[in-house]
Protein backbone atom coordinates (compact mmCIF):
# COMPACT_ATOMS: atom_id res chain seq x y z
CA UNK A 1 0.00 0.00 0.00
CA UNK A 2 2.40 2.46 -1.59
CA UNK A 3 0.82 6.30 -0.48
CA UNK A 4 2.01 9.50 -2.65
CA UNK A 5 2.24 12.64 -0.41
CA UNK A 6 1.87 15.85 -2.27
CA UNK A 7 1.46 18.41 1.04
CA UNK A 8 1.72 21.47 -1.44
CA UNK A 9 1.65 25.09 -0.22
CA UNK A 10 0.07 27.14 1.80
CA UNK A 11 -1.73 25.46 4.45
CA UNK A 12 -1.14 22.08 2.94
CA UNK A 13 1.58 21.09 4.83
CA UNK A 14 -0.08 21.86 7.56
CA UNK A 15 -3.12 19.90 7.32
CA UNK A 16 -0.94 17.20 5.79
CA UNK A 17 0.99 16.66 8.98
CA UNK A 18 -2.57 15.71 10.42
CA UNK A 19 -3.83 13.31 7.92
CA UNK A 20 -0.37 11.62 7.97
CA UNK A 21 -0.36 11.40 11.84
CA UNK A 22 -3.86 9.40 11.13
CA UNK A 23 -2.77 7.01 8.86
CA UNK A 24 0.36 6.04 10.31
CA UNK A 25 -2.14 5.54 13.92
CA UNK A 26 -3.80 2.96 11.99
CA UNK A 27 -1.29 -0.11 12.78
CA UNK A 28 -1.21 -0.85 9.27
CA UNK A 29 1.78 -1.45 6.99
CA UNK A 30 1.36 1.90 4.50
CA UNK A 31 4.74 3.29 2.84
CA UNK A 32 4.10 7.11 2.66
CA UNK A 33 6.57 8.80 0.31
CA UNK A 34 6.53 12.42 0.34
CA UNK A 35 6.96 14.81 -2.64
CA UNK A 36 6.86 18.62 -3.53
CA UNK A 37 4.09 19.79 -5.22
CA UNK A 38 2.36 23.40 -6.93
CA UNK A 39 4.65 26.90 -5.84
CA UNK A 40 6.56 24.01 -3.58
CA UNK A 41 7.46 22.05 -6.98
CA UNK A 42 8.39 25.13 -8.77
CA UNK A 43 10.71 26.97 -6.46
CA UNK A 44 12.54 23.52 -5.28
CA UNK A 45 12.20 21.81 -8.99
CA UNK A 46 11.68 24.92 -11.45
CA UNK A 47 8.07 23.38 -11.96
CA UNK A 48 4.65 22.78 -10.37
CA UNK A 49 4.72 19.03 -11.06
CA UNK A 50 8.40 18.18 -11.41
CA UNK A 51 9.28 14.66 -13.08
CA UNK A 52 10.26 13.01 -9.59
CA UNK A 53 6.61 13.93 -8.52
CA UNK A 54 4.86 12.69 -11.20
CA UNK A 55 6.49 9.28 -11.51
CA UNK A 56 5.89 8.60 -7.67
CA UNK A 57 2.10 9.80 -8.12
CA UNK A 58 2.03 7.44 -11.03
CA UNK A 59 3.78 4.27 -9.46
CA UNK A 60 1.82 4.46 -5.77
CA UNK A 61 -1.36 3.00 -5.56
CA UNK A 62 -3.36 5.97 -4.27
CA UNK A 63 -2.13 10.05 -3.71
CA UNK A 64 -2.78 11.81 -0.77
CA UNK A 65 -2.83 15.53 -1.91
CA UNK A 66 -2.82 19.09 0.45
CA UNK A 67 -3.23 21.91 -1.70
CA UNK A 68 -1.76 24.13 -4.05
CA UNK A 69 -1.70 27.92 -4.92
CA UNK A 70 0.42 30.74 -4.03
CA UNK A 71 -0.52 34.56 -4.69
CA UNK A 72 3.57 35.20 -5.55
CA UNK A 73 3.38 32.95 -8.36
CA UNK A 74 0.35 34.19 -9.95
CA UNK A 75 2.06 35.99 -12.47
CA UNK A 76 4.07 33.23 -13.81
CA UNK A 77 2.97 31.62 -17.21
CA UNK A 78 0.21 29.86 -16.64
CA UNK A 79 1.94 26.47 -17.48
CA UNK A 80 4.42 27.07 -14.44
CA UNK A 81 1.28 27.91 -11.88
CA UNK A 82 1.14 26.23 -8.43
CA UNK A 83 -2.66 25.21 -9.66
CA UNK A 84 -0.95 23.40 -13.30
CA UNK A 85 0.49 20.51 -10.64
CA UNK A 86 -3.14 19.77 -9.62
CA UNK A 87 -5.12 19.61 -13.19
CA UNK A 88 -1.84 17.45 -14.51
CA UNK A 89 -2.27 15.16 -12.15
CA UNK A 90 -5.66 14.74 -12.97
CA UNK A 91 -5.04 14.62 -16.28
CA UNK A 92 -1.75 12.56 -16.24
CA UNK A 93 -3.56 9.75 -13.85
CA UNK A 94 -7.21 9.65 -16.07
CA UNK A 95 -9.01 11.16 -12.62
CA UNK A 96 -12.23 11.56 -14.42
CA UNK A 97 -14.59 11.63 -11.81
CA UNK A 98 -14.20 13.38 -8.54
CA UNK A 99 -16.74 12.53 -5.90
CA UNK A 100 -17.29 15.38 -3.38
CA UNK A 101 -19.87 14.36 -0.32
CA UNK A 102 -21.29 17.14 1.42
CA UNK A 103 -22.31 15.71 4.61
CA UNK A 104 -23.73 17.58 7.71
CA UNK A 105 -22.27 16.14 11.28
CA UNK A 106 -25.16 16.88 13.56
CA UNK A 107 -22.61 18.82 16.02
CA UNK A 108 -22.22 21.45 12.90
CA UNK A 109 -25.40 22.43 12.64
CA UNK A 110 -25.16 25.68 14.22
CA UNK A 111 -21.76 25.99 12.42
CA UNK A 112 -23.66 26.22 8.87
CA UNK A 113 -24.71 29.59 7.74
CA UNK A 114 -27.72 28.23 6.70
CA UNK A 115 -30.54 27.46 9.74
CA UNK A 116 -30.29 24.08 10.92
CA UNK A 117 -33.51 22.57 9.53
CA UNK A 118 -32.51 23.36 5.75
CA UNK A 119 -29.13 21.96 6.47
CA UNK A 120 -29.66 18.67 9.37
CA UNK A 121 -29.71 15.62 8.13
CA UNK A 122 -27.55 16.45 5.36
CA UNK A 123 -26.32 13.71 3.35
CA UNK A 124 -25.72 14.52 -0.97
CA UNK A 125 -22.82 13.59 -3.06
CA UNK A 126 -21.56 15.56 -5.61
CA UNK A 127 -20.26 13.37 -8.61
CA UNK A 128 -17.88 16.23 -10.82
CA UNK A 129 -16.64 15.37 -14.00
CA UNK A 130 -12.74 16.14 -13.64
CA UNK A 131 -11.20 15.98 -16.58
CA UNK A 132 -12.69 17.42 -19.93
CA UNK A 133 -15.38 20.89 -19.95
CA UNK A 134 -13.51 24.21 -20.41
CA UNK A 135 -10.89 23.22 -18.39
CA UNK A 136 -8.75 21.22 -20.60
CA UNK A 137 -10.78 22.50 -24.10
CA UNK A 138 -8.88 23.58 -26.61
CA UNK A 139 -8.11 26.23 -27.97
CA UNK A 140 -7.48 28.75 -25.88
CA UNK A 141 -5.69 31.86 -25.42
CA UNK A 142 -5.78 35.39 -26.13
CA UNK A 143 -5.83 36.69 -29.83
CA UNK A 144 -7.23 39.20 -31.86
CA UNK A 145 -11.08 39.96 -32.12
CA UNK A 146 -12.11 38.46 -35.53
CA UNK A 147 -15.30 40.46 -35.63
CA UNK A 148 -18.19 42.54 -34.05
CA UNK A 149 -18.28 45.53 -32.16
CA UNK A 150 -14.78 44.95 -30.43
CA UNK A 151 -12.64 43.46 -33.67
CA UNK A 152 -9.27 44.11 -33.54
CA UNK A 153 -9.36 44.13 -29.59
CA UNK A 154 -7.83 41.21 -28.09
CA UNK A 155 -9.87 38.66 -26.84
CA UNK A 156 -9.61 35.57 -23.97
CA UNK A 157 -11.13 32.72 -25.09
CA UNK A 158 -11.63 29.26 -23.85
CA UNK A 159 -13.44 26.13 -25.31
CA UNK A 160 -15.69 24.26 -23.33
CA UNK A 161 -16.22 20.38 -24.88
CA UNK A 162 -17.64 16.81 -23.98
CA UNK A 163 -17.09 13.91 -25.79
CA UNK A 164 -19.54 11.38 -25.69
CA UNK A 165 -17.59 8.79 -24.08
CA UNK A 166 -16.53 11.33 -21.59
CA UNK A 167 -20.15 12.04 -20.64
CA UNK A 168 -21.37 8.12 -20.68
CA UNK A 169 -18.50 7.17 -18.31
CA UNK A 170 -19.10 10.17 -15.72
CA UNK A 171 -23.26 9.02 -15.93
CA UNK A 172 -22.32 5.68 -15.45
CA UNK A 173 -20.50 6.20 -12.02
CA UNK A 174 -23.14 8.87 -11.13
CA UNK A 175 -26.26 6.19 -11.55
CA UNK A 176 -23.75 3.33 -9.70
CA UNK A 177 -23.15 5.56 -6.96
CA UNK A 178 -27.26 6.32 -6.99
CA UNK A 179 -27.78 2.91 -6.61
CA UNK A 180 -25.74 2.44 -3.40
CA UNK A 181 -27.84 5.33 -1.97
CA UNK A 182 -31.05 6.87 -2.30
CA UNK A 183 -31.32 6.17 -6.02
CA UNK A 184 -32.03 9.36 -7.25
CA UNK A 185 -29.56 11.15 -9.62
CA UNK A 186 -29.73 15.36 -10.98
CA UNK A 187 -27.80 15.87 -13.73
CA UNK A 188 -26.62 19.77 -13.88
CA UNK A 189 -26.38 21.65 -17.10
CA UNK A 190 -27.07 24.53 -18.98
CA UNK A 191 -28.91 22.80 -21.50
CA UNK A 192 -31.03 25.71 -22.41
CA UNK A 193 -28.12 28.06 -23.81
CA UNK A 194 -24.60 25.89 -24.20
CA UNK A 195 -24.60 23.07 -27.02
CA UNK A 196 -22.12 20.94 -24.93
CA UNK A 197 -24.80 20.97 -22.24
CA UNK A 198 -27.65 19.92 -24.39
CA UNK A 199 -25.23 17.39 -25.70
CA UNK A 200 -24.61 16.36 -21.71
CA UNK A 201 -28.38 16.29 -21.37
CA UNK A 202 -29.01 13.90 -24.16
CA UNK A 203 -26.27 11.72 -23.25
CA UNK A 204 -26.87 11.33 -19.61
CA UNK A 205 -30.38 10.55 -20.82
CA UNK A 206 -29.64 7.68 -22.83
CA UNK A 207 -26.76 5.95 -20.25
CA UNK A 208 -30.48 6.41 -18.01
CA UNK A 209 -31.85 3.64 -19.66
CA UNK A 210 -29.81 1.36 -18.25
CA UNK A 211 -30.46 1.94 -14.93
CA UNK A 212 -34.66 2.54 -14.51
CA UNK A 213 -34.58 2.04 -10.81
CA UNK A 214 -33.12 4.98 -10.28
CA UNK A 215 -34.59 8.29 -10.83
CA UNK A 216 -32.95 11.01 -13.17
CA UNK A 217 -33.99 14.61 -13.23
CA UNK A 218 -32.28 17.43 -15.14
CA UNK A 219 -31.79 20.87 -13.31
CA UNK A 220 -30.17 23.79 -15.05
CA UNK A 221 -27.12 24.99 -13.24
CA UNK A 222 -28.22 28.67 -12.02
CA UNK A 223 -31.72 27.22 -10.56
CA UNK A 224 -28.98 24.14 -9.15
CA UNK A 225 -27.34 26.25 -7.28
CA UNK A 226 -30.41 28.17 -5.35
CA UNK A 227 -31.90 24.72 -4.87
CA UNK A 228 -29.49 24.27 -3.14
CA UNK A 229 -29.11 26.77 -0.49
CA UNK A 230 -32.95 26.51 -0.49
CA UNK A 231 -33.57 23.34 0.26
CA UNK A 232 -30.26 21.26 0.17
CA UNK A 233 -32.05 17.67 1.33
CA UNK A 234 -33.87 17.19 -1.56
CA UNK A 235 -30.84 16.24 -3.40
CA UNK A 236 -29.10 12.85 -2.99
CA UNK A 237 -26.51 12.58 -5.98
CA UNK A 238 -26.04 15.38 -8.28
CA UNK A 239 -23.66 14.69 -11.63
CA UNK A 240 -22.55 17.37 -13.40
CA UNK A 241 -19.03 18.95 -15.56
CA UNK A 242 -16.19 20.15 -14.47
CA UNK A 243 -16.83 23.64 -14.67
CA UNK A 244 -20.15 23.89 -12.73
CA UNK A 245 -19.18 21.17 -10.01
CA UNK A 246 -16.37 23.38 -9.10
CA UNK A 247 -18.75 26.01 -8.44
CA UNK A 248 -21.87 23.95 -6.52
CA UNK A 249 -19.05 22.06 -4.55
CA UNK A 250 -18.04 25.23 -2.82
CA UNK A 251 -21.31 26.39 -2.22
CA UNK A 252 -22.47 22.76 -1.31
CA UNK A 253 -19.33 23.40 1.25
CA UNK A 254 -20.82 25.74 3.40
CA UNK A 255 -23.91 23.27 4.27
CA UNK A 256 -21.53 21.62 5.89
CA UNK A 257 -20.36 24.04 8.59
CA UNK A 258 -17.05 24.85 6.31
CA UNK A 259 -15.24 24.29 3.23
CA UNK A 260 -12.51 22.61 6.36
CA UNK A 261 -15.15 20.00 6.25
CA UNK A 262 -15.57 18.90 2.45
CA UNK A 263 -13.23 16.04 1.39
CA UNK A 264 -12.81 14.42 -2.02
CA UNK A 265 -11.85 11.70 -4.14
CA UNK A 266 -10.52 11.98 -7.87
CA UNK A 267 -10.65 8.32 -9.43
CA UNK A 268 -9.46 6.95 -12.61
CA UNK A 269 -11.38 3.83 -14.29
CA UNK A 270 -10.27 1.51 -11.96
CA UNK A 271 -10.36 3.06 -8.73
CA UNK A 272 -6.78 4.52 -7.99
CA UNK A 273 -7.08 7.59 -7.05
CA UNK A 274 -6.21 11.03 -5.35
CA UNK A 275 -7.31 12.31 -2.64
CA UNK A 276 -7.66 16.15 -1.72
CA UNK A 277 -9.97 18.43 0.71
CA UNK A 278 -12.29 20.42 -1.64
CA UNK A 279 -10.42 23.35 -0.55
CA UNK A 280 -7.75 25.39 -1.51
CA UNK A 281 -3.76 26.53 0.02
CA UNK A 282 -5.74 29.32 1.92
CA UNK A 283 -3.26 31.75 1.84
CA UNK A 284 -4.49 33.80 4.71
CA UNK A 285 -4.39 31.56 7.23
CA UNK A 286 -1.38 29.69 6.27
CA UNK A 287 1.38 29.28 8.99
CA UNK A 288 -1.16 30.14 11.60
CA UNK A 289 -1.84 26.65 12.74
CA UNK A 290 -5.81 27.04 12.69
CA UNK A 291 -6.60 25.48 9.79
CA UNK A 292 -9.15 22.69 9.55
CA UNK A 293 -7.55 19.43 8.87
CA UNK A 294 -10.51 17.27 9.18
CA UNK A 295 -11.48 17.95 4.99
CA UNK A 296 -7.78 16.24 4.44
CA UNK A 297 -8.42 13.23 7.44
CA UNK A 298 -11.12 12.61 5.92
CA UNK A 299 -10.12 12.21 2.90
CA UNK A 300 -7.46 9.68 3.93
CA UNK A 301 -10.85 7.76 5.12
CA UNK A 302 -11.98 8.13 1.47
CA UNK A 303 -8.50 6.99 0.03
CA UNK A 304 -8.91 3.69 2.56
CA UNK A 305 -12.30 2.79 1.27
CA UNK A 306 -12.09 3.06 -2.70
CA UNK A 307 -8.61 2.50 -3.63
CA UNK A 308 -7.90 0.16 -0.87
CA UNK A 309 -11.09 -1.62 0.20
CA UNK A 310 -10.20 -1.38 4.06
CA UNK A 311 -13.49 -0.13 4.91
CA UNK A 312 -13.16 -1.01 9.04
CA UNK A 313 -10.46 1.51 8.98
CA UNK A 314 -12.06 3.88 6.85
CA UNK A 315 -14.55 3.98 9.35
CA UNK A 316 -12.41 4.31 12.43
CA UNK A 317 -11.08 7.60 10.74
CA UNK A 318 -14.75 8.76 10.49
CA UNK A 319 -15.85 7.52 13.77
CA UNK A 320 -13.02 9.19 15.55
CA UNK A 321 -13.53 12.40 13.73
CA UNK A 322 -17.43 12.37 15.16
CA UNK A 323 -16.25 11.59 18.64
CA UNK A 324 -13.98 14.37 18.40
CA UNK A 325 -16.69 16.84 16.96
CA UNK A 326 -19.39 15.53 19.60
CA UNK A 327 -16.08 16.36 22.26
CA UNK A 328 -16.84 19.58 21.45
CA UNK A 329 -13.36 20.46 19.64
CA UNK A 330 -13.48 23.04 17.13
CA UNK A 331 -10.89 24.91 14.49
CA UNK A 332 -11.98 28.57 14.08
CA UNK A 333 -13.80 27.96 10.95
CA UNK A 334 -16.27 25.74 12.47
CA UNK A 335 -16.57 27.77 16.06
CA UNK A 336 -19.32 28.38 18.17
CA UNK A 337 -20.22 29.86 21.70
CA UNK A 338 -19.97 27.14 24.06
CA UNK A 339 -17.49 24.61 21.85
CA UNK A 340 -14.18 24.51 22.66
CA UNK A 341 -12.11 25.93 20.25
CA UNK A 342 -8.37 24.34 18.78
CA UNK A 343 -5.67 24.45 16.23
CA UNK A 344 -4.78 22.22 13.79
CA UNK A 345 -2.67 20.68 15.71
CA UNK A 346 -4.39 19.76 18.21
CA UNK A 347 -7.33 18.59 16.42
CA UNK A 348 -5.05 16.44 14.68
CA UNK A 349 -3.87 14.67 18.27
CA UNK A 350 -7.53 14.57 18.97
CA UNK A 351 -8.35 12.51 16.19
CA UNK A 352 -5.47 10.28 16.57
CA UNK A 353 -6.74 9.90 19.84
CA UNK A 354 -10.31 9.38 19.16
CA UNK A 355 -9.56 6.34 17.13
CA UNK A 356 -10.61 2.98 18.29
N1 LIG B 1 -7.05 21.63 -5.13
C1 LIG B 1 -6.34 22.69 -4.79
O1 LIG B 1 -5.15 22.59 -4.52
C2 LIG B 1 -6.98 24.03 -4.75
C3 LIG B 1 -8.37 24.18 -4.59
C4 LIG B 1 -8.92 25.47 -4.53
C5 LIG B 1 -8.10 26.59 -4.62
N2 LIG B 1 -6.75 26.40 -4.78
C6 LIG B 1 -5.82 27.54 -4.78
O2 LIG B 1 -5.72 28.02 -3.44
C7 LIG B 1 -5.41 29.41 -3.44
C8 LIG B 1 -6.42 30.16 -2.58
O3 LIG B 1 -7.69 30.08 -3.21
P1 LIG B 1 -9.04 30.59 -2.56
O4 LIG B 1 -8.74 31.58 -1.49
O5 LIG B 1 -9.93 30.95 -3.66
O6 LIG B 1 -9.70 29.27 -1.91
P2 LIG B 1 -9.37 28.51 -0.54
O7 LIG B 1 -10.22 27.30 -0.51
O8 LIG B 1 -7.91 28.31 -0.38
O9 LIG B 1 -9.85 29.51 0.61
C9 LIG B 1 -11.16 30.09 0.64
C10 LIG B 1 -11.51 30.50 2.08
O10 LIG B 1 -11.74 29.32 2.85
C11 LIG B 1 -10.88 29.27 3.96
N3 LIG B 1 -10.41 27.88 4.12
C12 LIG B 1 -10.02 27.03 3.13
N4 LIG B 1 -9.63 25.87 3.65
C13 LIG B 1 -9.76 25.95 4.98
C14 LIG B 1 -9.51 25.07 6.07
N5 LIG B 1 -9.03 23.82 5.89
N6 LIG B 1 -9.75 25.51 7.32
C15 LIG B 1 -10.24 26.75 7.54
N7 LIG B 1 -10.51 27.63 6.55
C16 LIG B 1 -10.27 27.24 5.28
C17 LIG B 1 -9.71 30.20 3.63
O11 LIG B 1 -9.09 30.68 4.80
C18 LIG B 1 -10.39 31.26 2.78
O12 LIG B 1 -10.93 32.25 3.61
C19 LIG B 1 -5.42 29.82 -4.91
O13 LIG B 1 -4.08 29.83 -5.36
C20 LIG B 1 -6.23 28.74 -5.60
O14 LIG B 1 -5.90 28.58 -6.94
C21 LIG B 1 -6.18 25.16 -4.83
C1 LIG C 1 -7.10 24.84 -7.94
C2 LIG C 1 -8.12 24.57 -8.99
C3 LIG C 1 -7.42 24.18 -10.28
C4 LIG C 1 -9.14 23.51 -8.59
C5 LIG C 1 -10.21 23.38 -9.66
O1 LIG C 1 -10.70 24.40 -10.19
O2 LIG C 1 -10.55 22.24 -9.99
C6 LIG C 1 -9.86 23.73 -7.27
O3 LIG C 1 -10.66 24.85 -7.25
C7 LIG C 1 -10.65 22.49 -6.89
O4 LIG C 1 -11.85 22.61 -6.65
O5 LIG C 1 -10.06 21.40 -6.82
MG1 LIG D 1 -12.60 24.48 -6.42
Amino acid sequence: MKIAILPGDGIGPEIMNEAVKVLNALGEPFELETAQVGGAGYAAHGHPLPDGTLKLAKEADAVLFGAVGDYQYDKLERALRPEQAILGLRRELGLFANLRPAILYPELAGASTLKPEVVSGLDILIIRELTGDIYFGKPRGVRECPDGPFAGQREGFDTMRYAEGEIRRIAHVAFQAARKRSRRVTSVDKANVLETFQFWRDIVTEVHQEYQDVELEHMYVDNAAMQLVRAPKKFDVIVTGNMFGDILSDAAAMLTGSIGMLPSASLDANNKGLYEPSHGSAPDIAGKGMANPLATILSSAMMLKFTFGRLEQADRIENAVKRVLARGLRTPDIYEAGTIKVGTEEMGNAVVAALQ
